[in-house]
Order: structure tokens, then C-alpha cells, then sequence
């Protein structure tokens, strides 16, 4: 039986050592600050910011909100971000997605400073991190890393596959594992064989978005699974990209939904918020 990646013990412990070392940045007069866009109503959007204004409370950190209605004009939300970018007490901007459909995402995301680019997602830092000179790495990403670091596992020489090639999840996480020393392979929706791609894989990084696709007995025996997917069935269940009961029967190590990957991209958003105010204290 697999062992089970706990998520969120990782990352209530990488939140209790960022919590820790804002105390020590206050000493000196510097409060790390986060300010969280969210426009709209998406009552998903909705819980995720409550939850990285939750965390930033816990931790120390000043959280700034604007919560705009869902018919703000794109020129008033590049107006918001330019404030921000601009603001002293602000070390981080997140503008949560997905964005209304009459809002240019790429615009919004290329109008963040890159120095403030808490999620990884300008071009700048996606271009840091496929150099090998990593600014802002992307959280989700970030957070995986930390978790098969946590584990134990260490990527030299082994087979990684990603599945799903987005730019928040899969091409950063596949970057992140070639940079330690991994043969990647990234596949998504067009490739063919996926199963047999993943029998290979040593390690299994499923992050599609679609409930359960990654089939239980495409694990190779010991391999790590690290399940991305948040998918709602019916009213409560949440469920993974894997079929976890029968690819826990098979891995060597496993991350549940909820409970795995989710709490550590909060963590993460939280990492990168403090190194960008220790950034500051020492500019
Ligand atoms: N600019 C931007 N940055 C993001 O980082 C971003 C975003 N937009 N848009 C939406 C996605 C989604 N996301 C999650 C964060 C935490 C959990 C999380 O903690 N999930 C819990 C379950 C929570 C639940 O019940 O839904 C868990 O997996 O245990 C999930 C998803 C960040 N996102």
C-alpha cells in the first residue's frame, strides 16, 4: 500500500516557518503584503481567495483585497494593477483566474510588475524558470516540488510524465523536474498510448482536470503519484485526475484529494509573498 503524501501537514508546517520568519521581517519594519483581485462572482474564485486571506492573516501577512464587480472594463483593472504596482506596502499581486471573458488575461498578467508576480505567470518569470534562473516560480508547481522533496524522492536519472500541459501547471512542473535532472515527458489530450506512457513513469504527475482519467493499473508498482485534479462530483465529493483507491493499491507514494496538492499551493502563494518582502528589506 502507497504512502500517503499529506499535503496538508507539509504545508502547515511551511506555514509555521514563514509565520516565523515574518516576525523577524517586522522586527526590522517590514510587513510582507499580498494584494488578492478578484472579479466577478465565481462562488469557486470565491472560496479559494477566502482561503489565501485566511492563510495570510495566520501567518502575519497583510492581505489587501479588492473585489470588483463582474462588468469592471479591463482598463480599470490594469488601472488597479498599476496602483498596486506602485504601492510600497504591496510585495505580492495575485489576480485570481479565470477572469471574465471581456478581459485580455495575457494583458492583466503582462501589466504585474514581475518583481510582484506571486503566481509565476508573467513572461518574465516563466522565462527565469525555463533558463534555469528561477524569479517566482509558479505555486502549484512549487508546491509539488517541495512535496517529492519532502518524500524523498529524488528525480536524477528518473522517468517523470506529466499529464496535461497547461501554463500553470504542467509545462512550469515539467520545467521544474528537467531542471532536477528528470527525462520528462508532457503529455495531454492528443497523445497517443497515454497508458503506456504512464506505465513508464516513475513518477506520475496528473494534471488534466478531468475526474478520474488516469487509470488505477496504468501505475507501475512504487511509483509517485501526485494528483493535481480538483474535480466536484455531485454536491460534495471532490475527487482527483487519478483513480486513487486502485493507484494507491499500486504506488509506492500517493497524494489524496482534497488534501494533497490544494493546501500547498496556498503555502507556496504564502513562500513567494515573504521572499519578495525579504527581497525589499534588503533593497
Ligand atoms: N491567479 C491564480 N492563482 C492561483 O493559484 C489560482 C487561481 N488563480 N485560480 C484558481 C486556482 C485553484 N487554486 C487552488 C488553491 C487551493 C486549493 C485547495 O486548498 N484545495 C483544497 C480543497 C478545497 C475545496 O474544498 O475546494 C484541497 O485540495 O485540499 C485548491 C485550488 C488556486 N488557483
Amino acid at each position: 500500500m502507497a504512502k500517503i503524501i499529506d499535503g496538508k501537514a507539509i504545508a502547515a508546517e511551511i506555514r509555521g516557518r514563514i509565520k516565523e520568519e515574518t516576525v523577524e521581517l517586522k522586527k526590522i519594519g517590514v510587513t510582507p503584503g499580498l494584494a488578492v483581485v478578484l472579479v466577478g462572482e465565481d462562488p469557486a474564485s470565491r472560496v479559494y481567495v477566502s482561503m489565501k486571506e485566511k492563510a495570510c492573516a495566520e501567518a502575519g501577512i497583510f492581505s489587501d483585497e479588492h473585489k470588483l464587480p463582474a462588468e469592471t472594463s479591463e482598463t480599470q483593472l490594469l488601472e488597479l494593477i498599476d496602483r498596486l504596482n506602485r504601492d510600497d506596502r504591496i510585495d505580492g499581486i495575485l489576480v485570481q483566474l479565470p477572469l471574465p471573458s471581456h478581459i485580455d488575461e495575457t494583458r492583466v498578467l503582462e501589466a504585474i510588475s514581475p518583481a510582484k508576480d506571486v503566481d509565476g505567470f508573467h513572461p518574465y518569470n516563466v522565462g527565469r524558470l525555463a533558463t534555469g534562473n528561477p524569479l517566482f516560480q509558479p505555486c502549484t508547481p512549487y508546491g509539488i516540488m517541495k512535496m517529492l522533496e519532502h518524500t524523498g524522492t529524488d528525480l536524477t536519472g528518473k522517468d517523470v510524465v506529466v499529464v496535461g500541459r497547461s501554463n500553470i501547471v504542467g509545462k512550469p512542473v515539467a520545467l521544474m523536474c528537467l531542471a532536477k535532472h528528470a527525462s520528462v515527458t508532457l503529455c495531454h489530450s492528443r497523445t497517443r498510448n497515454l497508458a503506456d506512457k504512464v506505465r513508464a513513469a516513475d513518477v506520475v504527475i496528473a494534471a488534466v482536470g478531468r475526474a478520474e482519467m488516469v487509470k488505477g493499473d496504468w501505475i507501475k508498482e512504487g511509483a509517485v503519484v501526485i494528483d493535481v485534479g480538483i474535480n466536484r462530483v455531485g454536491e460534495k465529493k471532490l475527487v482527483g485526475d487519478v483513480e486513487y483507491a486502485a493507484a494507491a493499491a499500486r504506488a509506492g507514494a500517493i497524494t489524496p484529494v482534497p488534501g494533497g496538492v490544494g493546501p500547498m499551493t496556498i503555502a507556496m502563494l504564502l513562500q513567494n509573498t515573504l521572499e519578495s518582502a525579504q527581497r525589499r528589506a534588503r533593497r
